[in-house]
C-alpha cells in the first residue's frame, strides 16, 4: 500500500523564480513578519504565490489581505510598486465560487494594458487552481468574441468599465452574483471619465450585499463622495506616510523648450539606462519625440491612447520582453504598468499635477528597487515644479554633472 502524502508535499511541487537579490527598501521590507501561510490559504493558491517569486507578504499585503478574506470593504493607499495587485487578487482566488458559472469577482482598471497586465498575473497566481476561469474583457477588442466568451465560465472578470457596462447591458455579462468588486487606481475610476459608468455598474446591476475594495496610491478628495455612499464601514488602510518611493532617486533639468532632445540626448550617452519611459504631455508630441529619439540612432518605441489597439498590445509586449531600451509614452503608461527592468524614468514634459509625477516616477523603481527620476523643467514649469514638491513633500534636486550609478542599478 502507497503511503500517504506528507502534508507538506505541495511544497516539493513549487517550482519558484530565481531569488531576486538586488537591494530593496524599506517600503516593502518593513513587515510585520507576516507568512502567506498564516492566511490559511489553499494549498493551490499558495503554490501559484511561490512561483510568482512572492516569499512574504509586503507591508500593503500584510494590511488588506486578512481584512479583504473577511469579506470587509477597504479603501487601502499604498505606494506604487509595493504590492497592491497581490494585495487584491490573493483574497478573491481565496474566496471564488468556483461552482458558480458567472464572475464571483469583477477587478476594474482604468486602462486597457493594464487589464491585461492584471489578468496575467491573476492567471499565474491561480495555475494550480483546477478550472479556474480569469477572462479579460476591453474596449477595443472584437465584441464578438467578448459575446462567445461570455457564454463560456467565468470566475474572476478583469476589465474595463466601459466595455462591462456595455456588455452588462446586453445581458451578456451577468453581475448580479458577482459579490467582489476591485476598483485599482480607484481615483482615476472615480475621475468625471469614468464615475457615471462605474455608478451605473454597481447601483444597477451588482448585489446589494457585494464588497468594495478601493487601491491605489493616490486618494485626492473627490473620493470621499464615492465612500460616503457606496462603502460600508471601509476598512482604511494607509502606508502613505511618506508620499515619494524611498528608492527613487529625482533630478530636474533647467533647459528651453528648443533644447530638450539634446539635452535627452546627453542623457541617453550618460546615463546607464536599462529600460526607460519618457513622458509626454500630449500624443502629438509621443510621436515626434519618437521620430527623434529614433534620428539620434537611439532604439525607440512609442504608445498613447490613439493607436490601434493591436498596435498598443504589441508595443506593450515587445517592451516588456525587453525587445527595445526606451518608451515614448502619453499618460497611458502613467499608471500601474509594472516592468521590472526599468530603470529611468524621464519626464520630457513636466506633469501638471502631483498625482500624475508620483504614478510616473513609480514606473521604476518596483517593488523597493532602485530607480532614477528626470524631469527636464522650461521656465514656465518652474512654479509647477515647486507646488509638486510641497505637495509630495519631497526634494527635487538639479542633476549633478554625474549621476552615481549606485542610485539606479542595482
Ligand atoms: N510579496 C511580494 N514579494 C515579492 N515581489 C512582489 C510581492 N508582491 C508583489 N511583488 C512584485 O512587485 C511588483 C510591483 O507589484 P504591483 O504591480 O502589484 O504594485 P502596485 O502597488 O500595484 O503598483 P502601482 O501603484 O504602480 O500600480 C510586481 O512585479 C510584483 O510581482
Amino acid at each position: 500500500m502507497a503511503a500517504a502524502p506528507a502534508p507538506d508535499d505541495w511544497r516539493s511541487l513549487v517550482k519558484p523564480p530565481p531569488k531576486d537579490t538586488r537591494f530593496r527598501t524599506s517600503d516593502v521590507t518593513a513587515t510585520k513578519g507576516n507568512e502567506f501561510e498564516d492566511y490559511y490559504l489553499k494549498r493551490e493558491l499558495l503554490m501559484g504565490i511561490y512561483e510568482m517569486g512572492f516569499e512574504q507578504p509586503s507591508p500593503i499585503q500584510e494590511a488588506a489581505i486578512p481584512v479583504s478574506l473577511a469579506g470587509r470593504d477597504i479603501l487601502a493607499r499604498a505606494k506604487n510598486g509595493t504590492g497592491k495587485t497581490g494585495a487584491y487578487l490573493i483574497p478573491i482566488l481565496e474566496r471564488v465560487d468556483l461552482k458558480q458559472t458567472v464572475a464571483s469577482a469583477l477587478v476594474l482598471v482604468p486602462t486597457r494594458e493594464l487589464a491585461l497586465q492584471t489578468a496575467q498575473v491573476c492567471k499565474r497566481l491561480a495555475r494550480h487552481i483546477d478550472g479556474l476561469q480569469v477572462m479579460v474583457s476591453t474596449g477595443g477588442t472584437s465584441l464578438k468574441d467578448d459575446i462567445m466568451r461570455f457564454y463560456q465560465p467565468v470566475h474572476v472578470l478583469v476589465a474595463t468599465p466601459g466595455r462591462v457596462l456595455d456588455m452588462t447591458r446586453k445581458n451578456v455579462c451577468k453581475l448580479d452574483r458577482c459579490s467582489m468588486l476591485v476598483m485599482d487606481e480607484a481615483d482615476k475610476l472615480l475621475s468625471p471619465e469614468f464615475s457615471h459608468v462605474l455608478e451605473q455598474i454597481i447601483s444597477n446591476f451588482m448585489p446589494p450585499d457585494r464588497q468594495i475594495s478601493l487601491f491605489s496610491a493616490t486618494f485626492p478628495i473627490t473620493v470621499k463622495g464615492f465612500r460616503d455612499r457606496y462603502l460600508r464601514k471601509p476598512y482604511e488602510i494607509n502606508l502613505m506616510d511618506e508620499l515619494t518611493l524611498q528608492g527613487i532617486t529625482q533630478y530636474y533639468a533647467f533647459v528651453e523648450e528648443s533644447k530638450k532632445v539634446h539635452c535627452l540626448n546627453t542623457l541617453f550617452s550618460k546615463l546607464q539606462i536599462n529600460q526607460s519611459i519618457i513622458f509626454c504631455n500630449s500624443v502629438n508630441r509621443v510621436e515626434l519625440l519618437a521620430r527623434k529619439i529614433t534620428d539620434l540612432g537611439y532604439s525607440c518605441f512609442y504608445i498613447h491612447a490613439r493607436m490601434p489597439q493591436e498596435q498598443r498590445n504589441r508595443v506593450f509586449h515587445d517592451f516588456r520582453s525587453g525587445a527595445c531600451r526606451n518608451l515614448v509614452s502619453s499618460d497611458l503608461f502613467t499608471r500601474g504598468i509594472d516592468i521590472q527592468a526599468v530603470n529611468v524614468v524621464i519626464n520630457f514634459d513636466f506633469p501638471k499635477s502631483s498625482e500624475t509625477y508620483l504614478h510616473r516616477v513609480g514606473r521604476s523603481g518596483r517593488f523597493g528597487h532602485r530607480g532614477l527620476a528626470i524631469s527636464l523643467i522650461t521656465y514656465e514649469d518652474r512654479f509647477n515644479l515647486y507646488r509638486i514638491e510641497q505637495e509630495l513633500d519631497t526634494e527635487i534636486s538639479p542633476i549633478p554633472p554625474l549621476v552615481d550609478k549606485a542610485l539606479y542599478c542595482v
